[in-house]
């Protein structure tokens, strides 16, 4: 007999167990849902979210999308400053990378190199266990601790009421510290830019591209909000098309074979920049474009944080091809850009001429 008389009965126990292991499973599937809910951005590993969720929170953790657009803006800005200061120094201590592919120089200056090194730290410092790739070589033995103040600006939560959580480990961040390098050295301020992008499982998620002699900042988030949105109206017919002045390949020829020669061409220095003339942006040294075409290769840096406006604001940016780009992987890409916004992208993707064809490659 037992003592006391207290006597356990082995159906009461059972159930007791099999109450507690349910209660436990429900705490467990709950959280991890709520913290790995991916807000429709797609494009998770086989397996969906729920197989996504458990594995990254062992490994990387997880980020909060909208404290990176915030850090994002922030190290815009800052790198912005940088990119300023050196241009009225008149210091640029320009020297070229290396060529193109064209044969045309790669350019650096102070100002990209003090830029990247701002931008680099704080995003690395803010979050260090995502993958950031950037133009400028980091030097490691040239560290910077930047600290972020954790302060979300007003616009952004106002935009964005909740905090959007995915796994570290699938985030990837393009840094671009100077956009239009070249211009930069002919003093044609009003084409550069900094910018940040963040792809989730390659695609472009976030976009922040800043006019540092403007310091005006465009940022948007797919299925989050947005500073800056399109215009009312677009001219799908006789669009006037931005192009590049300085890489600029057989653009002005597809331009003028797709679209006739009523057409107008804007040559024009960096791929923010372009975006940014699809936009309704209240800047007055910034041209307005229908459409933005890039026949050449481009760097990831260069176009990432322009995709995500683009999207998120219910544009497009693809290949000449209409194929999606995918922000993971090698640096570059080789089929050409088409961007626009307010129009039938895939039907000017079928009035594009073969570039094969036209011996472009
Ligand atoms: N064919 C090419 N090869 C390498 N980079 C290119 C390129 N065409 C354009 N780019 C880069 O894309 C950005 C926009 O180019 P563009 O002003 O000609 O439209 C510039 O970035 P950076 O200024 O950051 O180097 C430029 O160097
Ligand atoms: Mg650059």
């Amino acid at each position: 007999m037992a003592p006391m008389g207290i006597r356990l009965s082995p159906l009461g126990v059972a159930v007791f167990c099999l109450l507690g292991l349910g209660v436990l499973y429900h705490l467990y599937s709950g959280f991890l849902a709520g913290r790995f809910s991916l807000f429709g951005l797609g494009g998770e590993p086989a397996g969906g979210p729920a197989a996504a969720g458990p594995a990254a929170a062992a490994d990387g953790g997880s980020v909060d999308l909208r404290e990176m657009l915030a850090v994002a803006v922030l190290a815009a800005v800052r790198g912005g400053d940088e990119v300023r200061r050196v241009r009225e120094s008149n210091v640029l201590h320009e020297k070229s990378k290396g060529k193109t592919r064209e044969g045309a120089d790669d350019k650096m200056t102070s100002g990209d190199v003090l830029s990247n090194r701002k931008m680099f730290y704080l995003l690395k410092t803010a979050f260090p266990n995502v993958q950031i790739n950037t133009e400028e070589h980091v030097d490691a033995t040239d560290q910077e601790v930047i600290l972020w103040d954790r302060k979300i600006p007003e616009d952004i939560l106002k935009e964005i009421a909740t905090p959007k959580e995915v796994p570290a480990e699938s985030v990837t961040v393009w840094i671009d510290p100077l956009d239009a390098t070249q211009e930069y050295t002919e003093d044609l301020r009003k084409y550069v830019t900094t910018m940040v992008c963040v792809a989730v499982y390659g695609k472009p998620v976030l976009g922040v591209i800043h006019k540092p002699f403007s310091e005006y900042t465009a940022w948007a988030m797919v299925d989050g909000g947005s500073n800056v949105k399109a215009r009312s109206s677009y001219n799908e017919k006789t669009p006037r098309i931005v192009v590049s002045r300085s890489h600029s390949g057989m653009v002005k020829q597809v331009a003028l074979q797709t679209f006739g020669n009523q057409t107008t061409i804007i040559p024009a220095g960096g791929a923010g920049y372009k975006v940014l003339a699809l936009l309704d942006v209240p800047d007055k040294n910034q041209e307005k474009a229908d459409v933005y075409i890039h026949v050449t290769y481009i760097k990831k840096w260069d176009i990432c944080a322009g995709n995500a406006i683009l999207k998120a604001l219910g544009g497009h940016m693809t290949t000449l091809n209409g194929e999606e780009i995918s922000y993971t992987g090698s640096d570059g890409i080789d089929g050409g850009l088409l961007a626009s916004i307010g129009m039938n992208h895939q039907a000017l993707v079928k009035k594009l001429p073969d570039l094969e064809k036209m011996g472009h490659k």
